[in-house]
């Protein structure tokens, strides 16, 4: 390997027309399934290009090669004139500029900002950093990128859009020219969402080359000057922003014309509200207090889908642990199916057919250590152990009926369930629960990471258990969402629950002002 002069000495020279990134013929086969196939385009300089595919279109694993994350299994990619021939993060940041944020941040939780933007690159001496250079160097450089982020405050203290931020800033400490996002805004709210556009906003400013996956299409067209979209692997299509509407774009990830979601309200709208006013609720919740949340009434019947909107910090996802029996609470009641339900636990919740999707699908929902099967299949192993042995392939075999309910796309039953893209892992979530029968189930974020055709099938899903009686609460940051899905809707701010609306009344406006405690302006005439 020949060293190559800085990055910054061979802009202008043998690449200074190139791309910036060049995607020739790639591909990458995992045993059997081939993630990408003979993949080519170009990525321009200074430019955004979103990256969108249904999930396990091969998204990530692009972006994993590009990165270095992982090496392609044939073709090329070219940066900035240069053929990669090394595929690992440190080269492709220090020789060809390229740098990702992943889902997953790797930050030092306990050191500074300054020290996490700087580690390895401190100004001065290396053994025995000076403190206030580096310092200097990181108010310079947040500076620079117009964030304003205490440099001395240790990264833990940070929310986590903050820190992703502190990510960028890293990366671009370190001369990076491309710069990677791998669904960047999958956790974050529509206000720190807006932080990082103006990030980005800034970065392309001075000329970085961004490229970028999200499933959300207002956000992409918001961004975006080139959209490339892969399906099962392959290159299917690529415009320029304006050439393509969102519904043409939706169209090519998923291979065919999406029709308009219809709403919940639209679909049965008497038939829904006068069932819930004649059925005993499912879930009755009197004063339930707990970490985050106070004095919290709530109730859902068989057959509805209530929502629950809220800040992030509104204490809606503490409420939904507390419910389950995750987290203790301090006061107050809840009755299931008619019965107190008290000392409640993760395990007698699924004694009682009282189901629970987290929202933080890796810390909480997955087994990371296991196959596909073991983890849609783990809620039956009770009911299919005789004598202290698992029917082995009764257990299979249910596995691959619930899993088939989600379509749930996965290679085999066997695959560890890490292998799977992000928005499968959490469509195998959802159909664990389905082998409880569950009375009651509680959903946060149901389709966080999700694609849209893949949103679409959930949503015809949890239709379909309110139609069979089941009663289901489901949590969301994604207004319109709670919009389609629900029929009535409770907003939680600061901890308590501020309004509860039909969703035929409300409104993504009349949402947000109650969850933010904002005035309304009387319209002017
Ligand atoms: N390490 C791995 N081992 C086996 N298969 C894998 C591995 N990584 C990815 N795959 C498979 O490759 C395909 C593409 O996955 P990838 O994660 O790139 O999809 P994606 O487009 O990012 O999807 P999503 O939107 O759901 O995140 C999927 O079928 C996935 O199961």
């Amino acid at each position: 390997m020949t060293a190559l002069p800085p990055l910054a000495e061979r802009a202008g020279t043998a690449g200074a027309t190139a791309p910036a990134i060049r995607i020739e013929h790639l591909s990458r086969s995992f045993g059997p399934v081939r993630a990408l196939e003979d993949v080519s385009f170009d990525v321009t300089r200074g430019e955004v290009t979103a990256l969108l595919g249904e999930n396990g279109a091969g998204k990530s694993t692009l972006l994993k090669i590009l990165a270095g994350l992982q090496p392609p299994s044939g073709g090329s990619v070219t940066a900035f004139g240069d053929a990669v021939d090394s595929y690992d993060p440190n080269t492709m940041l220090t020789r060809y500029g390229i740098a990702i944020v992943p889902q997953e941040l790797s930050l030092l939780p306990d050191r500074s900002v300054a020290k996490n933007i700087l580690a390895g690159i401190e100004p001065g001496n290396r053994l025995f950093p000076s403190r206030r250079r580096m310092i200097e160097r990181a108010v310079e450089l947040l500076g620079e990128l117009d964030l304003r982020v205490d440099p001395d405050a240790p990264v833990r203290t940070l929310d986590l859009a903050t820190q992703q931020l502190v990510v960028v800033a890293r990366s671009i400490a370190r001369d990076c020219r491309v710069l990677i996002l791998d669904e960047p805004t999958a956790m974050l709210t529509p206000a720190e969402s807006d932080r990082l556009f103006a990030l980005m906003a800034t970065l392309k400013a001075k000329g970085t080359t961004m490229v970028y996956v999200s499933h959300r299409m207002p956000e992409v067209f918001q961004l975006a000057d080139r959209i490339e979209v892969l399906r099962d692997g392959r290159h299917v299509a690529s415009w320029r922003r304006e050439e393509v509407t969102p519904e043409q774009a939706v169209a090519a990830m998923v291979g065919r014309e999406l029709g308009r979601f219809t709403s919940r309200a639209e679909l049965s709208p008497a038939a829904t509200a006068a069932d819930g006013r004649r059925a005993a609720p499912a879930l009755r919740v009197s004063g339930l207090s707990g970490r985050r949340h106070h004095g919290v009434d709530l109730e859902v019947r068989p057959g509805e889908i209530l929502g629950i909107a809220g800040l992030p910090d509104s204490g809606r996802v503490e409420l939904l642990h507390n419910l389950f029996g995750g987290d203790k609470g301090t006061g107050g009641t809840v009755e299931l199916l008619g019965a107190p339900y008290e000392n409640r636990s993760t395990i007698a919740s699924v004694d009682r057919r009282l189901g629970f999707v987290p929202g933080e699908r890796r810390a909480q929902g997955l087994l990371t250590t296991m196959s596909v099967a073991e983890n849609v299949g783990v809620l039956t192993v009770k009911a299919l152990t005789r004598a202290g042995l698992v029917r082995r392939s009764a257990f299979e075999k249910n596995a691959a009926t619930l899993a088939q309910g989600f379509r749930v796309k996965t290679a085999s039953m066997d695959q560890p369930i890490t292998n799977l893209s992000g928005g499968n892992q959490q469509k195998a979530m959802l159909a664990r629960w389905i082998a409880i029968d569950p009375a009651v189930l509680i959903l946060d974020e149901p389709t966080r990471g999700v694609d849209v055709g893949a949103k679409a099938e959930i949503y015809e899903q949890l239709f379909a258990l309110a139609d069979r009686g089941v009663a289901i609460i489901c949590s969301s940051s994604d207004l319109p969402e709670l919009l389609t899905v629900t029929d009535r809707i409770a907003v939680m701010a600061e901890g308590r629950v501020v309004d509860v609306v039909p969703t035929r009344a409300a409104t993504e406006e009349s949402i947000m002002t109650a969850a933010t405690g904002a005035v309304t302006h009387p319209a002017t005439a």
